[in-house]
């Protein structure tokens, strides 16, 4: 998976298209999923971008698209959502490809650990299920096996080892393909993608911005193939500056 990373972040024009991760790179990793804490730099920072890119701006992200939208409020962006399984286009219109009960019996059976073990927090969605271990780390190994058991013989089902989370999404569905399903429409289509995250599930976009030609920014820490890595202030300050030297 690895390829040279750089350190110092390219210069961007008015041609770019931005794709950018929620949790640990638009907002801090937080103990639990509702405690993030939206600052007022965030949403300047949103609007700002998307006017200079003439609303080339998407969110992508794990969470429910309600979810980000209670966060980012009053702005509605364009979003996919739960890894892409549930993507919000420029024109409002939300895309859902996958059956609406596929995850139920992997929730009600995670469900069951979950009300045993009370550090353990399950999160169920749309279209996937994420099992949180942050509150006791070493409930992460019963956590694993519970999420394989859930999908034993299940070849749909894909599982992801995220950040203090094991999440179960539709195999097939990812965030790499809702980047490539935006820069197929306007206002997307013909610029240049640049994706930023910082968990595994952003691998998948980084691939299909690279494969555009476009750029990829890996934040923190952690195997990548993102062309540039930095930290959440040095891609806050420099999005920042390419968004106020629109305005
Ligand atoms: O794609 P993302 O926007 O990065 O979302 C990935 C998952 O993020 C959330 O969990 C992570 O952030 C929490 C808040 O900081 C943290 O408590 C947790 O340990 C992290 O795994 C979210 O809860 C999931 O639904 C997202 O899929």
């Amino acid at each position: 998976m690895s390829r040279k990373t750089e350190n110092s972040l390219p210069s961007v024009t008015d041609s770019a298209a931005f794709f950018i991760d929620f949790d640990g790179t638009l907002v801090e990793i937080a103990p639990r999923p509702h405690l993030v804490e939206v600052g007022p730099e965030v949403l300047d920072l949103l609007r700002g971008l998307s006017a200079r890119l003439n609303g080339a701006v998407a969110i992508l992200t794990g969470r429910p698209l309600a979810t980000v939208d209670g966060f980012l409020s009053p702005l509605t962006l364009p979003a996919g959502a739960e890894h892409g399984a549930v993507r919000r286009d420029a024109e409002g219109m939300v895309h859902r490809d996958f059956e609406a009960d596929a995850m139920t019996k992997v929730g009600e059976a995670l469900q069951v650990l979950a009300d045993e073990h009370g550090e353990l927090e399950l999160e169920r969605k749309e279209s996937s299920v994420a099992l949180h271990y942050r509150q006791k780390p070493e409930l992460g190994e019963i956590a694993r096996e519970a999420v394989y058991k859930a999908i034993e013989g299940k070849p749909d089902f894909h599982v992801m080892d995220g950040k203090m989370v094991l999440e179960v999404k539709v195999e097939g569905l990812d965030k790499g393909l809702a980047l490539e399903a935006f820069m197929s429409e306007t206002p997307f289509a013909g610029r240049v993608p640049i994706m930023i995250g910082d968990d595994v599930t952003d691998e998948y976009a980084f691939a299909a911005a690279n494969k555009a030609g476009g750029i990829s920014i890996k934040i923190g820490e952690g195997e990548t193939i993102a062309q540039y890595r930095t930290d959440r202030a040095g891609f806050m300050n420099w999005a920042k500056a390419f968004a106020d030297a629109g305005r």
